[in-house]
């Protein structure tokens, strides 16, 4: 970190983390703007925030009252150590709170609590807000339970809310400013505005920060991990996250990455050949294939309930992946030290309770189990090289990986697979060649249309259910696949994607004709809540 830090000297902004969910969405933000920005915990003593040469230190917020016993604080002779040094503090929420107790001014419980949408005025010639006209009448997003009621000794209020309560203070003299408000969530209209402004024309720092950076730092974070001797497994799913984070650790220690690749059976139509192929001629990552497609379809035979389908497929996984890991330390003479999962940041984040929902904010974050964990007494310890990063920006490290952009632009497929997408039993009849088929044909005719990379996720459903047709002059009594494809922002919500009629029109009539066992063709025209992206 320190060195880093030493290569941006001037230009490096330093959040101490104060327990808010949003802490690291900050993060994000200073590095959207090109700025390389670091997070320490609060509590974290002067010496190690002073390693770190900040220009900026931003104070988050944080689920504690500045009143409660224990509640974090700063550390001693920290405002006399910016001063020295000339750095610019920004407290937000909690932050600014503290900023005011700390130099002598009142914290106290608000009477109105301010949750959600507010509107704020702002003064215009303030340092905090320059003369931006927009910044005047603004909406921002509040969540807090406290407020300063009486500034320190040098301060003065530069925004307040609709209700009257401060909602921004400076003291320019010191080079402190806070803000009662969220900038760094969206809803915040110009929230990022405000950051920016402060950032680079308050405190005058200049954008000399890439992924790039990131890359760099997370090799040699990995090389110093793994030394000259240790070797790591990672279960590559030919998705994007584990993929880029698989081609990462490559790059860090080269063949000590042992990397398995598994045919669960329920892979789509030639997925294994596909993707194996761009694993050794494109990315040159060493993987093993590891044929398991009997084994999973064994135990799947006549399982109809989704709840122990996946269990069953967890459990699979996991038994793969603790013979590879044995063979692998019989050959080696010595048991991998760690495995590699692509982890996101979101992957990390349980909840973050958006201001206004009422709830207070907390700091749970969820042990992330890709595939159900692997088995505890194989002590692997993690490398999660991507955990900090958001799917926009994997795909960006991808593409500064040389990862293919058909690749990264590929659409999410579950773990379960095809286990998924055929309702009830996955081995009933030609269910999974028949289904793998009509995927075939709606993938390609989207890929044809040139509708690929504008639909989060696209596929079919097998349903078990038989309908009349015609086919050649006879009756048939088939089955009906189910078509879905949906936009998305995040995954999180999800709306159905507006086909031209003729596109449909055309891709039921070649699966119709083209895929035996297949007389009817639906199009799924429901939204995220209330289904959901997967039928299973
Ligand atoms: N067929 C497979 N072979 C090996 N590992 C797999 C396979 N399917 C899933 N995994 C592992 O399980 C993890 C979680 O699978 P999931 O389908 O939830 O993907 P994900 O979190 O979107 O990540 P990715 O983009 O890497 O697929 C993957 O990152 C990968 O490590």
């Amino acid at each position: 970190m320190e060195e880093a830090a030493a290569k941006h000297r001037g230009n490096v902004v330093l959040i101490l983390d104060f327990g808010s969910q949003y802490t690291h969405l900050i993060t994000r933000r200073i590095r959207q703007l090109r700025l390389c920005s670091f997070c320490l915990a609060a509590g974290s003593s002067l010496s190690s925030i002073q390693a770190l040469r900040p220009a900026v230190i931003i104070l988050s917020g944080g689920p504690h009252s500045v009143h409660e016993d224990g509640a974090p604080t700063l550390p001693e002779g920290f405002f006399q150590y910016t001063q020295d040094n000339g750095i610019y503090v920004l407290g937000i929420c909690y932050g600014l709170q503290l900023i005011v107790k700390v130099l002598g001014g009142d914290v106290k419980q608000a009477e109105s609590q301010e949750y959600g949408k507010m509107q704020i005025e702002a003064t215009l010639g303030s340092k905090l807000y320059g003369d931006k006209e927009c910044f005047k009448n603004q909406v921002v997003w509040m969540s807090h339970g406290d407020e300063a009621v009486k500034l320190p000794a040098g301060f003065r209020v530069v925004a307040r809310s609709s209700q009257g309560n401060i909602a921004g203070i400076e003291n320019t003299a010191i080079r402190v400013y806070g803000l009662q408000y969220h900038p760094e969530v969206t809803h915040s209209i110009f929230g990022i505005e405000t950051l920016k402004h402060i950032l680079f024309e308050v405190a005058a720092l200049s954008a000399d920060w890439s992924l790039q950076d990131i890359l760099e730092e997370q090799v040699q974070l990995i090389k110093e991990m793994a030394g000259t001797e240790d070797h790591a497994i990672c279960a590559l799913s030919g998705g994007v996250d584990s993929t880029v984070a698989a081609t990462l650790v490559y790059k860090a220690i080269g063949d000590r990455l042992h990397c398995v690749f598994v045919d669960n059976g329920l892979l789509r139509y030639k997925e294994r050949e596909r993707v194996m192929n761009m694993f050794s001629s494109d990315l040159h990552l060493p993987v093993t294939c590891v044929d398991a497609s009997e084994q999973f379809l064994t135990k799947l035979k006549g399982v109809e309930d989704p709840e122990k389908k996946r269990k069953i497929i967890g459990s699979e996984f996991i038994a793969v992946f603790d013979e590879f890991s044995s063979k692998l330390a019989i050959e080696l003479g010595r048991k991998p030290t760690f495995l590699v999962q692509g982890t996101l940041y979101p992957d990390v984040i349980e909840s973050c309770p958006p201001p206004g929902s009422g709830k207070t904010l907390s700091h749970t974050i969820k042990s992330h189990h890709n595939v159900g964990g692997l088995p505890k007494d194989m002590k692997l310890k993690l490398l999660e090289p991507l955990k900090w990063l958001f799917k926009d920006e994997v795909r960006e490290l991808g593409k500064l990986l040389q990862v293919p952009q058909g690749f990264l632009k590929r659409h999410p497929f579950p773990g379960p697979g095809l286990a998924v997408r055929i309702l009830g039993d996955v081995t009933q009849g030609e269910a999974l060649d028949t289904l793998r088929l009509a995927d075939e044909i709606f993938i390609s005719a989207i890929k044809e249309a040139g509708l690929y990379d504008e639909i989060w996720q696209a596929f079919a459903v097998y349903l078990p259910v038989k309908t009349v047709g015609v086919q050649g002059d006879r009756r048939t009594h088939s089955h009906a696949v189910a078509l879905r494809a949906i936009v998305s922002e995040d995954g999180m919500t999800a709306d159905w994607y507006h086909f031209n009629p003729t596109f449909l029109a055309e891709v039921s009539a070649k699966i119709c004709n083209t895929v035996r066992g297949i007389n009817r063709v639906v199009y799924d025209i429901t939204s995220k809540p209330p289904s959901t992206v997967e039928w299973e």
